[in-house]
C-alpha cells in the first residue's frame, strides 16, 4: 500500500536515509525502530512528503508519488499523526474531529463554510472507533497526555486513509494508556489500513508489529518478524547497551 524503493535523503554533504526500502501492505502494521538519531522520523517525513527523497520512489496503492504534496498524498489515502501534538486545545474532542472532518473534505482550504454540513454521526462514529465515545464534550486540554494521543489518531483516521504513518504515538503516554492506546492501534491495521509506526516502546512495537524495521545511521539493518530481529546479532550490536 504505501512503500520506500532505494530512497535516500541528503542534506548538504549529509546522507540521513540511504537506499531504504520498505513496503506495508493493506492490514498490515510494520514498526520502524533504531537507535537515536538513525533516521526513522526521516523516513516518516519522505513517506509523507514532508521532504522529497534525494534518490528513490515512494509509492502509495502502487502510484509514484515521490513529487506529490502532502496535501495529494493524504487525498490519495494517506494520513499520519506528529511527534508533537496538532489539538486545539480550547476545543472539545468532538471539536476537534469535526475539524479534521471538515479539513479532510474535497476542498480542505476553506473547511470553516462546512461545518453545519458535517454529520454529527461522523464524528461520533470516529471517537467511537478509538474508544472515545464518551469523550465528546471534554476540552482538549483536560484530556490524558494517552487522551490526546488517541483523539489524534481519531482526528487522523478522519480522511479515512489507506495507509496511516505514525511518529512515537505512545510519547508521554503514562503506563496504563499504553495498552489502550496499543489495542486502539491494532483494530486499526485490523480494519485494512497499512499502518507504519515509528515508536521508542520496544514492547508496543515487538507486541504489535507483523514485521520489525530496523534502521541504523540511515540505512536498513533488517526488516522481518519482530522474533527474528529480535534475534538478529547485527540488531543487538547496533542497541548495545540498550534494552531490546
Ligand atoms: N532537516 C535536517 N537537516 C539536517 N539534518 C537533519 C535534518 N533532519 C534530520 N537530520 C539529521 O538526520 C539524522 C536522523 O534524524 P531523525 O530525526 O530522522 O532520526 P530519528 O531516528 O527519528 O531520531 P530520534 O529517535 O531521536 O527521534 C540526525 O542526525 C539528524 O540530526
Amino acid at each position: 500500500m504505501i512503500g520506500a524503493e532505494a530512497v535516500g535523503w541528503q542534506v548538504g554533504g549529509a546522507r540521513i536515509l540511504e537506499d531504504v526500502s520498505l513496503t506495508v501492505g493493506a492490514g498490515e502494521l510494520v514498526g520502524i525502530i533504531g537507535p537515536n538519531g538513525a533516521g526513522k522520523s526521516s523516513l516518516v517525513n519522505v513517506l509523507s512528503g514532508v521532504t522529497r527523497p534525494s534518490t528513490g520512489r515512494v509509492t502509495l496503492g502502487g502510484a509514484d508519488v515521490s513529487r506529490a504534496s502532502a496535501t495529494r498524498r493524504s487525498r490519495l489515502g494517506l494520513a499520519r499523526s506528529f511527534q508533537t501534538s496538532a489539538l486545539f486545545d480550547g476545543l472539545t474532542a468532538g471539536e476537534n474531529v469535526r475539524l479534521a472532518v471538515q479539513g479532510s473534505g474535497p476542498s480542505p482550504a476553506s473547511p470553516f463554510r462546512r461545518a453545519a454540513s458535517v454529520a454529527a454521526g461522523r464524528v461520533e462514529a470516529l471517537l467511537e472507533r478509538v474508544g472515545m465515545g464518551g469523550a465528546a464534550g471534554t476540552l482538549a486540554r483536560d484530556l490524558s497526555h494517552g487522551g490526546r494521543r488517541t483523539l489524534e489518531l481519531a482526528m487522523a483516521l478522519a480522511s479515512e486513509p489507506r495507509a496511516l504513518l505514525l511518529d512515537e504515538p505512545m510519547a508521554g503516554v503514562s503506563a496504563e494508556d499504553v495498552d489502550g492506546l496499543t489495542a486502539v492501534i491494532g483494530e486499526v491495521r485490523d480494519s485494512g489500513v497499512a499502518v507504519a509506526m515509528v515508536e521508542h516502546h520496544m514492547h508496543v512495537v515487538l507486541g504489535l508489529a507483523d514485521r520489525v524495521a530496523v534502521l541504523h545511521h540511515g540505512s536498513l539493518l533488517a526488516v522481518g518478524r519482530p522474533d527474528e530481529v529480535t534475534a538478529d546479532e547485527r540488531v543487538q550490536q547496533a542497541y548495545l547497551g540498550e534494552a531490546l
